[in-house]
């Protein structure tokens, strides 16, 4: 077997691996980048990006609706075909892009899965490539669902490849990518339905939002069953039963394509881990501070497969600058937990940042909570929202504002106004004498904090 030496070897060309690699090739080093699909990673190609792409569609269709006999006389008709065109635009420019970027840095490419075969060495494409230091990269892959009938489930990178709009459709996984693309599908005219092993939609965002944006989208016809565990999945002639058990009662819904969106799990299974001695569990590749592998010091791991991660992009960009760092100049970086927005690319989006109610009151025992409906304020009003709400978080004893949780069609945008607000550990008075632009919905951030729930 034909055998290669690197300095570094990267697996996996998304944000955290690229990023990685080109800091390591921009300092003289050797690199290699692996990956076992189309380079570019799954923001670029399968996640955010063109999902953004696809989801204004339907956000304008929102719109339109709210305003309909107000000035709209009729909502847009949309072509399914067109918009995964206009998307397809975007997508299919990314791995030649990708390549091209990575080999002017004079990065080999292999385009395979490596498997380790020892503590620095790796087999790929038929070659055995040795490596000082190895970076894993590689993402999440989604979950495997184990009742009968789970190999017709479909995954969200199918998704994005649907040739026609299904007339129903249902999602296995109430969490970030079913509930972005129910309410994707169910506005564009899909029937949807939803069910969840859990007790309500994203745990991971304030319930009292979370069940204003679930009514709202029951309202347009999406069913939703939480505390449900899927039994089967049958195929019919034109549909898929999908048999589940609620509490106690059986029951089926049918729908023409089914989604597993029941999360995501370290992709980690084709590298023989285990022959290098990395340590790994269900969380990712276990990493110290130095995002560096305790059990292999010459493997570092970066992005959504760290231990250390939160599956977000910007997470993910920022691991891979650190460990490409740490590779350059001896572990001259420290991973500490930024603090990390997150939205829900709903409409009305849901977006949070900071401490929910629960982890504030544990860490400072005095809170106070502003939370209501802002449907009466101007901006909901003069664009006919039915849907405005939010819940800010205070440290009562100091007045700093610890966290908040928006739900509103621009809280994308105003959740960073907060991440800022908490990052510079504002207090409420001194966000209250900032000026805003006016009639915005960043103004009416201020507005929200006047009356104490
Ligand atoms: C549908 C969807 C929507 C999302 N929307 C958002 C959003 O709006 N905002 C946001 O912040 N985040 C979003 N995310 C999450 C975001 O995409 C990830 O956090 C980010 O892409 C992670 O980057 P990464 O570089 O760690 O991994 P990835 O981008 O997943 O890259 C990993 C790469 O490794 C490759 N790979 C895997 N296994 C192997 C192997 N054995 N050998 C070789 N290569 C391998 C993969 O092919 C992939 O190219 C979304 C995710 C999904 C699925
Ligand atoms: N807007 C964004 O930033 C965005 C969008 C999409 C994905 N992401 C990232 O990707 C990650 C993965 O998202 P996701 O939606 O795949 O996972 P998730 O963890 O957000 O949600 C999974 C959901 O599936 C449910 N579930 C699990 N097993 C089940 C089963 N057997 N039957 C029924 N329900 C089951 C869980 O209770 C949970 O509600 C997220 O954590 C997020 O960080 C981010």
């Amino acid at each position: 077997m034909e055998s290669k030496h690197y300095d570094v070897f990267v697996i996996g060309s998304g944000v955290a691996g690229q990023t990685a690699a080109k800091i390591c090739a921009k300092n003289g080093l050797k690199v290699a980048i692996a990956d076992k699909q189309s380079f570019g990673g799954t923001c670029a190609i399968r996640g955010c990006d063109p999902k953004k792409v696809i989801l204004q569609f339907a956000d304008i269709i929102k719109k339109t609706e709210a305003l309909k006999g107000l000035g709209i006389k009729e909502i847009p008709k949309i072509s399914w075909e067109a918009i995964q065109g206009f998307k397809k635009s975007f997508v299919d420019k990314v791995p030649k892009g990708t390549e091209e970027n990575l080999k002017e840095l004079g990065i080999d490419l292999y385009h395979q899965s490596p498997k380790f075969i020892s503590k620095n060495e790796i087999s790929v494409e038929g070659k055995t490539v040795s490596a000082d230091k190895f970076v894993i990269a590689s993402g999440l892959t989604p979950r495997t669902l184990h009742f009968e009938g789970a190999q017709f489930l479909k995954t969200s990178a199918d998704f994005f490849n649907l040739k026609k709009l299904p007339k129903s459709a249902t999602f296995i996984g109430a969490g970030y990518v079913g509930m972005e693309f129910s309410y994707l599908l169910s506005t564009l005219g899909c029937k949807v339905t939803v069910i969840d092993r859990g007790t309500q939609a994203l745990s991971q965002f304030d319930a009292f939002l979370v069940e204003k944006l679930v009514e709202n989208m029951q309202k347009k016809g999406v069913k939703f069953y939480f505390n449900s565990e899927i039994e089967s999945v049958e195929k019919l002639r034109k549909n898929f039963r999908i048999n589940f058990k609620q509490k106690d009662k059986t029951n089926s819904v049918k729908s023409r394509i089914v989604f597993n969106t029941s999360g995501r799990v370290p992709a980690t299974e084709l590298l023989a881990l285990e022959k290098a001695n990395i340590k790994n569990d269900e969380t990712g590749i276990i990493v110290n501070e130095f995002l560096q592998n305790e059990t292999n010091k010459n493997v570092y791991a970066c992005g959504d497969v760290s231990s250390k991660s939160l599956p977000l992009t910007p997470l993910s960009g920022l691991q891979g600058y650190i460990v490409g760092n740490n590779i350059v100049k001896e572990n001259s970086k420290k991973f500490t937990n930024p603090l990390v927005p997150s939205v829900v690319f709903t409409y009305p989006n849901l977006a949070t940042v900071g401490l929910s109610e629960n982890e504030a009151i544990e860490k400072y025992k005095n809170i106070k909570v502003y939370k209501g409906n802002a449907t009466h304020f101007y901006n909901a009003k003069k664009s006919n929202e039915s849907i405005y709400a939010y819940k800010i978080i205070i440290n009562k004893r100091t007045d700093v504002i610890v966290g908040a949780h928006l739900l509103g069609s621009e809280a994308n945008e105003c959740i960073n106004i907060f991440m800022m607000a908490i990052n510079q550990k504002m207090t409420v008075s001194q966000f209250k004498k900032l000026i805003f632009t006016y009639p915005s919905y960043s103004s009416d951030l201020k507005k929200m904090m006047k009356n104490p729930d």
